[in-house]
């Protein structure tokens, strides 16, 4: 075009300079003109017809170029028209806002599509999690310590459509997927928020295809999700010249489920949680609420001091019910009452929504105070990050205002109690509260023995209880889990007592690139050291860990210590012997243990 132009320019200025010259005596000029005019409209495809143009009138010229635009547009507003008709009568679309849990679904599935996997327009995106499926890549150096260096770009990325059209067969039929990105202001106007949504279409006058699809999804993704507990994060996006904003939840992990018997509590506690938990998320206890205009809400307090277990059960809760869990802090960096709005707008309809520590913030005044200050929607100014910018008024509003969202289960975490509003634990907002003590001689006992139960042997005794004691509440056992029995075997040991070991363990095998003298790696599989098995039958271990409470003092130590203890014991036991003995657990635990939980830090000098 720019030559064109050049040309036309350079042909006007010619004629400028020489008066006597007309149209009629440079036939050029009016080719030309008509050149520059159809590139300025975009009708280049009509140069090949300027020939024809030559020794004719301007009008004419101004009309064919008239015709072509007009005919252009024409053409184009047909072709609107017969694609919205064609759209409104013969397609069919299903749209999903991200928004929904549905979202995440049928992204997954398509994930994994042979027609997106081919496609050009693709993002990707690193998995580094060790069980987050992929196995964790690393190299044995020659001194025997893993390398895990760079071992983002050694595990396989994960791809998923980008923003655009996509066009799938699934089922000989034809579909497209749009993937799209809606950028609004929010209400503070420094927040934009950012929604992504699918649109599924199909031919034809019926969505059935495409329900059918999104069920497929969702059967796979159940399938592959059954035995984990996806971990939701807000997502807070750097949009908008570095202003950030949650625009909703993403996936930051999906973690294996939590099992309720690794949780030390009171069992009276436990079984009181669970029901009420079961009672609360029955459809027909929503129906209940509804019909009595109660809103359908359940709050749970978890308090006592670090390390006694509230998150694990909040985590293992989830896994029980196999929600997923979403949480927030009110002490990141930017959060605020807009924010946690959102947020709490945009849970799903049945989830664990965990807020952490919220005595750890400034939300522990009572109402009224400093509220103003807290009340400043800005983001990302420099105030100390102690205070937050949640305002007691809009935490409850949040928790429980008229848009608030119902049928999700609400669990805070605190590690003073006392020091929180009366109007954050009131019933109604806070419907049970949940004491965790430092561990008794009994909860010792216990995490002793789940300590040292080999990994599988404890998920195959919990395969057990759960089949029994589910209550109908888990689905019909579909997993494809690296649980199964086939990867089981059970033997009888010489003296009688049971030993059960894994003989193959896809998700625990870590692929390792052994660093050879010359730098040239190579290829071994290794076991972790989780699935070892422990050389203990499983008959003793029930004697041992008496033994072990004996020695711990009544609501002295967190189970986080004592769990950090018996860590700290693995560790040592594993580097000094191979295959560790029997007698070494029992010299460890029998002499020093009150020790070593004293003075944790120094285990491992001692030895
Ligand atoms: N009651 C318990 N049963 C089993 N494990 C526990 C228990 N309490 C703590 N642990 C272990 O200690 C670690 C910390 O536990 P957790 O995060 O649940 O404690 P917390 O009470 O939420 O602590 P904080 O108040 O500091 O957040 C975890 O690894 C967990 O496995």
């Amino acid at each position: 075009m720019d030559h064109t132009i050049y040309e036309a320019l350079l042909v006007a200025s010619n004629t400028s300079s020489s008066p006597n010259s007309t149209t009629a005596t440079n036939p050029r000029l009016g080719a030309n003109t008509i050149e520059l005019l159809l590139s300025f409209f975009g009708l280049r495809y009509f140069t090949p017809l300027v020939p024809y143009f030559d020794n004719r009138t301007e009008w004419s010229i101004l009309a064919f170029i008239c015709l072509g635009w007009a005919s252009c547009k024409a053409l184009s507003e047909a072709y609107n028209k017969l694609q919205g008709v064609v759209k409104d009568y013969f397609v069919s679309t299903v749209s999903i806002d991200d928004k929904e849990n549905i979202h995440r679904v049928v992204l997954s599935w398509l994930e994994s599509h042979p027609d997106i996997i081919k496609s050009r327009n693709i993002c990707a995106e690193t998995e580094a999690i060790a069980w987050n499926g992929g196995a964790s890549v690393a190299r044995v150096q020659s001194d025997g310590y893993l390398n895990f260096s760079k071992q983002e770009f050694k595990a396989p990325p994960k791809y998923y459509p980008a923003m655009g059209s996509h066009r799938i067969w699934w089922q000989g039929r034809l579909f497209w997927v749009n993937c799209r990105e809606t950028a609004r202001q929010g209400r503070s106007m420094k927040v934009t928020v950012v929604r992504r949504s699918l649109a599924i279409s199909c031919l034809g006058w019926t969505t059935k295809p495409i329900k059918d699809l999104i069920l497929r999804a969702s059967e796979v993704y159940d399938r592959s999700s059954y035995s984990k507990t996806s971990v939701m994060k807000p997502n807070l996006l750097e949009i908008d010249r570095g202003r950030r904003c949650a625009s909703n939840w993403m996936e930051v992990v999906s973690r294996p489920i939590r099992r309720m018997n690794t949780v030390v509590l009171d069992e009276e506690q436990k079984i009181r949680i669970l029901d009420d938990m079961n009672e609360y998320l029955n459809p027909k206890t929503a129906l209940w609420y509804a019909n009595r205009g109660i809103p359908h809400r359940r709050g749970y307090m978890l308090s006592g001091p670090p390390g006694t277990g509230k998150t694990s059960l909040a985590y293992a809760l989830a896994g029980k019910f196999g929600l997923d869990i979403y949480v927030a802090s009110l002490s990141d960096d930017h959060m605020n009452d807009f924010i946690l709005a959102l947020l709490v707008e945009s849970l799903p309809k049945k989830c664990v929504f965990l807020l952490e520590d919220i005595d750890a913030v400034g939300i522990t005044k009572q109402r009224g105070e400093s509220e103003q200050q807290n009340l400043t929607p800005e983001l990302g100014n420099n105030n100390t990050k102690s205070e937050s910018k949640v305002s007691l008024s809009g935490l409850l509003n949040a928790l429980d205002g008229v848009s608030s969202p119902e049928g999700h289960v609400l669990m805070m975490t605190t590690n003073h109690i006392n020091s929180l509003d009366k109007a954050l634990v009131r019933p109604g907002r806070i419907d049970q509260i949940i004491c965790f003590k430092n561990a008794s001689k009994k909860q010792a006992r216990e995490l002793f023995s789940w300590m040292y139960e080999d990994d599988y042997q404890a998920s195959y005794h919990d395969k057990d209880s759960s089949d029994n004691s589910d209550n109908g509440t888990t689905p019909p056992s579909t997993s494809t889990s690296t649980d199964s029995d086939s990867d089981l075997e059970t033997s009888s040991r010489e003296d009688g007592s049971l030993l059960i070991s894994r003989i193959s363990s896809s998700s625990s095998e870590a692929t390792v690139f052994k660093e050879e003298e010359s730098s040239i790696s190579t290829t071994t599989e290794i076991t972790s050291s989780a699935s070892q098995t422990l050389d203990v039958a499983v008959d003793d271990l029930p004697r041992l860990a008496e033994q072990f409470a004996d020695k711990i003092p009544n609501n002295k130590f967190s189970p986080a210590e004592i769990q950090g203890f018996l860590l700290m014991v693995s560790k040592i036991r594993s580097r000094l012997l191979s295959p560790p003995s029997l007698s070494l657990i029992r010299s460890v635990f029998g002499s020093k243990s009150e020790i070593f939980l004293c003075v944790p830090h120094t285990i491992c000098q001692d030895y």
